[in-house]
């Protein structure tokens, strides 16, 4: 029996000594590596936890002492030793084990989170039911990384912790100096400043925290000697006791400890021995990425703004060609927002890129500080649509719905690589108020050519019939035009449209949908409030009376899974596609359709 199998439970880690322990964090490592090169996922983030999650389990007695992983993406070794060995093999696969804490999977789990920054905000809760329910033996604890201690959310909750006196609780701050990259600004260089033991007090014991540290992160007696004085002193003088823990992202694993970008952070499959990843076609992001430094090298008042993710949103050659005109904001999308007006304000154009899941954050400041000054802000919104295996709290499902309800913003959905070019280029040069483009997480496909463009839609494909409308939502372009083949098949004409820019609604579409019998509204993105709702409106505004059908996704938490089997399962693929537009037409319309076919085609024989 390995080490690791004898550790059903937390308290099973209790029975092992300093040699033994050691040796069950070399274990741990090889778990992960062997799992998450084969399955993908957080790799880097949860190598650097391994000694501080079985020195926290040892020291609190979870789940009454409830242990709380800010974002989340790094409570793979905590899954591992609170009974979930045998399922971690199907890390992230659909039904498998989520790649963050999970509810559903064990009581050990306190939220499901991926969102940053929200963990102290949890804590603050749950210190203060437990105060209120006399429940004053238990110790919340939260884990945040330094990059995660950047979000506001986390400095509103400091400000109400820091002010409670009557309540325990223990702050783990889990310092690697990155976020994927090395993390900036102020705090960052705070943080550097306390790791070398450098003069002046730290700033949370000025805000009434009790702070203990540095402490190295992979000395586990010496993590276990400082936690166990965090919990007691946190139990004694009912208050917040803050532990500043040093990790080193990635380690034990050389390649990811080496890896300057991001220290593996969040990797695809790769070969455990080399390192090395899979071959991979290019993305959207790729397209996006070399687009806007081509952009920026004839337009000075271009600027990139990043939330922390300079490379995954595509700006790295874009810093390099031009290092003074990225700004990585930390993980902080409403001050990204809310500065980029000011950037506009101040005679710049703004390209604020963000993953659309993390758009929800910024909503307010999108709507208030950008959108009512009709300031010219461009939104670009990566991993739009079904994601993956990150699951429900990373599809890019709101951004569409968010959108719409933001007077006078513009949003384009680029069907290719060649529309991602001209409608970035469009955005950038509009100067009248805020832009937005939006595209998946996944390789581009072929460009794909229209047949005309009506005032400024493209038009991708006609039927012999015009029974049907189309109207395609970027990236779903290629399932549309697929779905008109398996039409055009039952004698069902399909005009498939591309509006390019879908919101707000172009009005040529009314004339369009006049000349149809079914309207179909085809988006990867909430059905509820979307481009579906907008489309719909618009034809009701406008008393045209042509059916019309959304298909998006289902207003639901959409699962883990591959982006193809999901599109899949919410019908949104050529095949769930047609079938769809068959029913809406089915009985009498469809019937009458095929009746009046005939009838010409006798006629004109
Ligand atoms: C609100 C929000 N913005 C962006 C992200 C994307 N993201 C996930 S992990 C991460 C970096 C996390 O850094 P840190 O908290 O220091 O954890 P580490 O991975 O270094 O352990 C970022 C930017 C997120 N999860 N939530
Ligand atoms: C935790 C988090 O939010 C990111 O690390 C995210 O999981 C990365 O997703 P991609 O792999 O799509 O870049
Ligand atoms: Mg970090």
């Amino acid at each position: 029996m390995t080490l690791l199998k004898s550790v059903e439970r937390p308290a099973d880690l209790r029975r092992f000594d300093r040699a033994g322990l050691d040796l069950l964090a070399a274990e741990i490592r090889q778990v992960l590596v062997g799992t998450v090169c084969r399955t993908g996922g957080h790799l880097g983030p949860n190598l650097g936890v391994v000694e501080l999650t079985i020195a926290l389990h040892r020291v609190f007695t979870s789940p009454v002492d409830p242990i709380v992983w800010d974002i989340g993406h790094q409570a793979y070794v905590h899954k591992l030793l609170t009974g979930r060995q045998d399922e971690f093999a199907w890390l992230r696969q659909a039904s498998g084990l989520s790649g963050y804490p999970s509810r559903g999977e064990s009581g050990h789990d306190v939220m499901e989170n991926s969102h940053a920054s929200t963990g102290l905000a949890y804590v603050d809760g749950l210190a203060r039911a437990f105060e209120l329910r006399g429940e004053q033996h238990r110790v919340p604890v939260v884990v945040i990384g330094d990059g995660a201690l950047t979000g506001g959310m986390a400095w509103e909750a400091l400000n109400n912790i820091g002010a409670a006196r009557t309540r325990p609780m223990v702050i783990v701050v889990n310092d690697n100096g990155r976020s994927y990259a090395p993390t900036v600004g102020g705090l960052a260089e705070h943080f550097a400043k306390l790791r070398r033991h450098l003069g002046g007090g730290s700033i949370f014991t000025e805000l009434g925290l009790d702070y203990l540290g540095p402490v190295d992160g992979h000395d586990v007696t010496e993590l276990q000697d400082v936690l166990e004085q965090a919990r007691d002193l946190a139990r004694v003088r009912r208050r917040a006791v803050m532990v500043h823990c040093l990790t080193v992202k990635g380690k034990g694993y050389s390649y990811a400890e080496s890896d300057e970008a991001d220290c593996m952070h969040a990797i695809g499959v790769l070969d455990p021995k080399t390192g090395a990843a899979a071959a991979r076609a290019a993305t959207w992001t790729d397209v996006f990425g070399t687009e806007i430094a081509r952009l920026a090298a004839d337009r000075d008042d271009l600027v990139g703004i990043t939330a922390a993710m300079l490379r995954p949103v595509g700006f790295a050659e874009l810093a390099e060609a031009f290092p003074g005109r990225v700004v990585d904001v930390g993980m902080a999308e409403q001050h990204a927002v809310t500065m980029a007006a000011g950037l506009a304000i101040g005679g710049m154009h703004p390209v604020v890129a963000v993953y659309a899941t993390f758009f929800n954050r910024a909503f307010d400041q999108a709507l208030m500080d950008v959108a009512l000054h009709r300031l010219p802000v461009t939104f670009v919104l990566d991993r739009a649509g079904v994601t993956g295996e990150d699951g429900p709290s990373h599809h890019g499902m709101w951004d569409l719905t968010l959108m719409n309800l933001i007077p006078g913003m513009r949003v384009a959905a680029p069907r290719d690589a060649a529309t991602l070019r001209a409608e970035l280029t469009e955005a950038v040069n509009d100067h009248s108020g805020p832009t937005a483009l939006r595209f998946p997480k996944s390789a581009i496909g072929s460009d794909l050519s229209a047949v005309r463009r009506i005032e400024g839609m493209d038009v991708l494909a006609e039927g012999q019939h015009p029974d049907v409308l189309v109207v395609s939502v970027g990236a779903m372009a290629e399932s549309c035009l697929r779905a008109a083949d398996m039409l055009a098949e039952h004698r069902i004409g399909a005009t498939v449209v591309d509006p390019r820019w879908v919101l707000p609604i172009n009005p040529a579409l009314a004339g369009l949908a006049a000349m149809h019998r079914l309207v179909v509204i085809v988006e990867d993105s909430n059905r509820a409030g979307g481009v579906g709702t907008a489309v719909t409106q618009f034809l009701r505004d406008h008393h045209l009376t042509t059916p019309v059908l959304g298909i998006g996704l289902p207003p639901r938490f959409q699962p883990a899974g591959k982006r193809k089997d999901l599109l899949a399962e919410a019908g949104l693929d050529a095949a769930g596609l047609a079938s769809r537009i068959m029913s809406a037409l089915a009985g009498d319309n469809v019937m009458a359709l095929r009746r009046n076919r005939d009838a010409e085609v006798r006629v004109t024989a």
